[in-house]
């Protein structure tokens, strides 16, 4: 077996547990050794009852407090104890175990380990694994047990034991980093690493073994953006576009003046497009800052040159929301071209016609999802393409769609502002252009840091902006669990919030697991004001661009990474309301306070970067990751600054020039691309 074969080659995984990983992504046996843990269960050292913190796993010891009891519920049988110590009592319940009553006596030291989560009030350890005695906790202490991402009928420890299998019996791949490097860096073998990183002994290895996997992952990102960079320092420009007047008219005709950073940006693209050179630009712009308006001039230049357009959003909500604005902008200022939308989730009918059109030329401006890339669209000359920095990483879905014209022009759009430095590093092969300033008629977004005992005055503040004829978002805490529970969640909360409400108000929601169709209805209504509070996941993260909303709140903030807290800010404010943003948390460990303060005083994306980057030391293994920028699978180009700068000296090392595994003929070995 190698790292090629099937993964049912692997001992123990028939045809239905192979079904379930390829589901997830995984074929081979290298697919599988790819397939990283989500988080580790470590076993904590007891903690005292009093320090107990709802929403954490956690153990604890104690002496079991008077008698055991049984509920009579016979659905869901559920056993009941009290744990004490000198700090306090805690309330254990277990579920369908009901022999338990003979096994717990009371008086005798125990440890239990499980989730505390609120139950009316107070703090309940639910279904604790049991140690007794309680040397018996010494056996797992510190330990560090897997936890990977799974699917329904896929549990944790059918995946451990087939990566102990793989990794077993597997010969695997050649070094990829070369030796003097490892040493330079303190890298590990990839061996080494890949063990560490399913099976780490320990903390310290854990770390060494992220450490060599995320740096191997950097720097085949770096050498592959070299290449890029490499080949568009040669790429004469086949499209060469002139400047139209018809452009300049439709900018005087909208109803606001580009702001003098908009107008800048604006002036680069165009001169770019003009030029001897094809165009790969970053256009950098903190939230609400009007990219859109320059995207949308940039495929009017091409249009009018007698060009297509294709512009790729990260989502079929923003792809819709984009085409929406581009059909009804036309319309108004009398723009003859017309725009095709094209996602994924589209009739094939309806596809048909779109791909006929975009072939005939019939179609100039393209607006959608991945779907822009598929195999079965043709364009008739595509000469600008626009893309979405979430689309970064798939560096080669980028090149498809380039490869779809003759060599277009390429403009990609970041909502997050990374300080220029790190900037620099991952986005060597485009020039930079930053939106920095905000359209003028903008109030700056009040911030709260509120704890949960503030809901109910946020509810009732969010039906006063109601009655103001405002909207309001809710954020619903993440279940990392499954998205199925999540979605529960947000359902749950939304009834909730519609009785809390009253008929006068319509409460909507949002989830991953709803249809297009059902998320296209609901955003639209939330558009047109039919639904004035949105519960959601973090759907609406990227780009949802609604301008009557001034609320949003973010339960549980402080499961979220400063990014994203920023880009779900960015949601409100966008108009010439006044807007709030109100961040709610449970926690009350200063690292959450910090870190949450550096929102509620700044709305600058830019220095919020900064300082995140600065809060962050190289022991913050287990911090949140940004996630909606540049899905590396382990590293974080936040968390992991200092690896990021390490990768990029060694991807302009000699050493890595002359090592065979990076030459061009085995670029497509390269796994993470
Ligand atoms: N110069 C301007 N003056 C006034 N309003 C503007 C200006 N430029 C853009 N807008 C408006 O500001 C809102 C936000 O713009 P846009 O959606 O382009 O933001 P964005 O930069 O894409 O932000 P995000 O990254 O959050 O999606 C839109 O309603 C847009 O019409």
């Amino acid at each position: 077996m190698n790292e090629h074969s099937p993964v049912r080659e692997i001992k123990g995984i028939g045809e239905k547990t192979e079904m379930l990983f390829q589901k997830m992504g995984v074929y081979t046996a290298g697919d599988l050794l790819r397939y990283y843990p989500r988080t580790y269960d470590i076993y904590e050292a007891p903690v005292p009852v009093s320090e107990l913190e709802e929403g954490t796993v956690a153990a604890v010891e104690g002496c079991v407090f008077g008698s055991v009891q049984v509920s009579p519920n016979r659905k869901l049988q559920t056993v009941s104890a009290l744990i004490r110590d000198l700090t306090g009592t805690l309330k254990v319940l277990w579920f369908r175990m009901p022999f338990l009553r003979n096994t717990l006596r009371s008086g005798s030291r125990i440890i239990v380990r499980g989730r505390v989560v609120n139950k009316r009030g107070g703090l309940v350890m639910e279904h604790p694994e049991i140690f007794q005695p309680v040397e018996k906790y010494q056996e797992k202490l510190n330990t560090m047990q897997p936890v990977y991402p799974l699917t329904a009928g896929l549990s944790n420890l059918t995946v451990m034991k087939a990566v102990r299998e793989a990794l077993e019996h597997i010969h695997l791949q050649r070094e990829t980093i070369p030796e003097s490097i490892r040493q330079r860096y303190h890298l590990c073998e990839y061996n080494y690493a890949l063990r560490g990183i399913h099976f780490p002994a320990d903390k310290t290895m854990y770390m060494y073994a992220r450490k060599r996997l995320v740096f191997e992952e950097f720097l085949e990102f770096l050498l592959a953006i070299r290449q890029m960079k490499e080949e568009k320092e040669t790429s004469v420009n086949g499209c060469r576009m002139e400047k139209k007047q018809e452009v300049d008219d439709f900018l005087s005709q909208l109803p606001f003046e580009l702001t003098n950073a908009q107008k800048k940006v604006w002036k680069e693209i165009r001169k770019d497009m003009q030029g001897d050179y094809t165009m790969s630009r970053l256009v950098q712009g903190d939230v609400g800052s009007g990219k859109t308006i320059v995207a949308v001039l940039a495929l009017l230049e091409a249009a009018c040159n007698g060009y297509q357009g294709a512009m790729m959003a990260p989502t079929e909500v923003l792809a819709r929301q984009h085409y929406q604005s581009v059909c009804e902008m036309f319309e108004k200022y009398g723009i003859p071209f017309r725009t095709e939308l094209l996602t994924g989730s589209m009739k094939a009918k309806e596809r048909r016609e779109a791909y006929e059109r975009i072939e005939t030329g019939e179609s100039q401006i393209i607006i959608g999802t991945h779907a822009l890339i598929q195999e079965k669209v043709n364009y008739r000359n595509l000469g600008l393409v626009i893309t979405d920095e979430q689309h970064r990483f798939g560096v080669r879905q980028r090149e498809a769609l380039a490869k779809k014209g003759n060599m277009p022009h390429i403009l990609v759009m970041s909502a997050t502002p990374i300080p220029r430095t790190l900037a620099i590093i991952i986005y060597g092969d485009l020039d930079l252009s930053v939106i920095d300033e905000l359209p003028k008629d903008r109030l700056p977004i009040k911030n709260c840091v509120v704890d949960t005992g503030y809901r109910e005055t946020a509810y009732r503040f969010m039906k006063k902006q109601v009655e103001e004829g405002r909207q309001c978002y809710v954020i619903c805490p993440m279940v990392e669990e499954s998205e199925a529970m999540e979605a529960e969640n947000v359902i749950d909360y939304s009834t909730m919030l519609s009785e809390r409400m009253g008929p006068e108000v319509t409460v909507g929601y949002l989830h991953g697991k709803m249809k297009q169709t059902q998320k296209d209805e609901i955003m639209e209504k939330f558009a047109q004001n039919q639904i004035q509070i949105l519960v959601s996941t973090t759907v609406v993260e990227v780009g949802i661009n609604v301008p009557n909303a001034t609320v949003m709140m973010v339960e549980n903030a402080e499961r979220f990474g400063l990014a994203q807290l920023h880009q779900l800010r960015g949601r409100v404010g966008r108009g010439a309301f006044q807007s709030y943003c109100i961040f709610m948390t449970a926690s009350r460990a200063k690292e959450t306070k910090k870190r949450l303060d550096i929102l509620n005083h700044s709305n600058d994306g830019f220095y919020i970067a900064g300082e995140d980057l600065k809060l962050r030391g190289p022991g913050d293994l287990f911090g949140i990751r940004q996630s909606g920028l540049m899905e590396f699978k382990l590293g974080d180009i936040f968390q992991d600054a200092g690896i990021l700068q390490m990768a990029a000296e060694a991807a302009s090392s000699e050493e890595i020039r002359e090592f065979p595994v990076y030459g061009r003929a085995d670029r497509d070995n390269i796994h993470v691309l």
